[in-house]
């Protein structure tokens, strides 16, 4: 493996008597979207903040290309704040002028339109763009000075289902483009759907870390599926110990073919039958024992 592009060794940060962060130790590789996952107050933003060198650690260390981290690296980072107050009066496009004069070095503006997706409302005043648009404005503005690492913040929280795939749809392009993404979500499906590497955080503490297909190998071997109980004789769901969880039943199988036949063989109706192979969100709930989003 290359030389990560950011180190983090036995980093914490403590308020008082809160271990916000607790001697935590990732690296992430240059090019990468790196997730971050984590109930609230596991410790993501503190995490993040002192990544982007806004807050000191207690102790521990950040190695950016192999150098201690210093307030010079505002040049190469980019960040998408959960919230970022913009301008009133101000149109998206002017919005993305006054932004830029903030830096002597810009990407285009129009590059950051095509990107972005802005094109349909560039002369819309700030206070009426929808919860995806914004978020779509916001990012253009992390991503002005051209920055080698985007720090975006829960990027996609309040957004509705297609808002947040299309948003999806751009953070593909910037990685797309060689740029490395830090990403902090509650959502698993999109850390699933974006990220290479995933680190979930809990209590100020990693309690896993790796690419969401190693962790699903590495909790998962069986597979679920589901039948409506009513197909299914009581007998034949004790003997193999599945569980009847109100009117459907519950079963996990290695070999989904061996179940199928074993069922049919049974004279068991396949109707309404659901097979679902576990998920980040599945992941979670038997690491913590609750679900993220609880
Ligand atoms: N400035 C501060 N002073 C005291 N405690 C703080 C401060 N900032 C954060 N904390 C505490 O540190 C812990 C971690 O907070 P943090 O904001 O990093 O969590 P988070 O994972 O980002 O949560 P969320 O998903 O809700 O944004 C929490 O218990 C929080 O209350």
């Amino acid at each position: 493996m290359t030389n990560p592009l950011l180190q983090v060794t036995d980093l914490s940060k403590h308020y008082k008597e809160v271990k916000a962060v607790d001697e935590i130790s990732f690296s992430i590789q240059a090019g990468q979207c790196f997730g971050l996952l984590g109930p609230n107050g596991a410790g993501k933003t503190t995490t993040i903040e002192m990544l982007e060198g806004i807050i000191a650690p207690t102790s521990g260390s950040i190695v950016y290309k192999g150098k201690p981290i210093t307030r010079d690296i505002a040049n190469e980072i980019g960040i998408q704040f959960q919230h970022t107050a913009l301008q009133d009066f101000l149109t998206v496009k002017e919005t993305l002028q006054l932004f830029a004069s903030f830096y002597e070095q810009t990407v285009s503006i129009e590059s950051l339109i095509e990107v972005c997706d802005l094109a349909d409302f560039l002369d819309r005043d700030n206070r009426l763009l929808s919860g995806g648009q914004r978020q779509r404005l916001l990012l253009a503005i992390a991503l002005i000075n051209d920055p080698q690492i985007v720090f975006l913040d829960e990027p996609t929280t309040g957004l509705d289902p297609q808002a947040r795939r299309n948003f999806w749809t751009l953070i593909k392009r910037i990685k797309a483009q060689g740029k490395t993404v830090v990403l902090t979500t509650h959502y698993m499906d999109e850390a699933e759907q974006l990220c290479d590497h995933i680190v979930i955080v809990d209590k100020g503490k990693i309690i896993e870390s790796g690419s969401p297909r190693q962790l699903l190998n590495r909790h998962f071997d069986k597979v679920f599926m589901y039948l409506p109980s009513e197909h299914i004789d009581q007998a034949l769901a004790q003997e193999h110990q599945w569980q009847v969880n109100g009117d459907s039943v519950e079963i996990q199988t290695q070999d989904v073919e061996e179940t199928l036949s074993l069922l049919l063989s049974k004279g068991a109706s396949l109707e309404g039958l659901h097979v679902k192979s576990a998920n980040l969100d599945d992941l979670f709930l038997k690491l913590t024992g609750h679900s993220l989003r609880e």
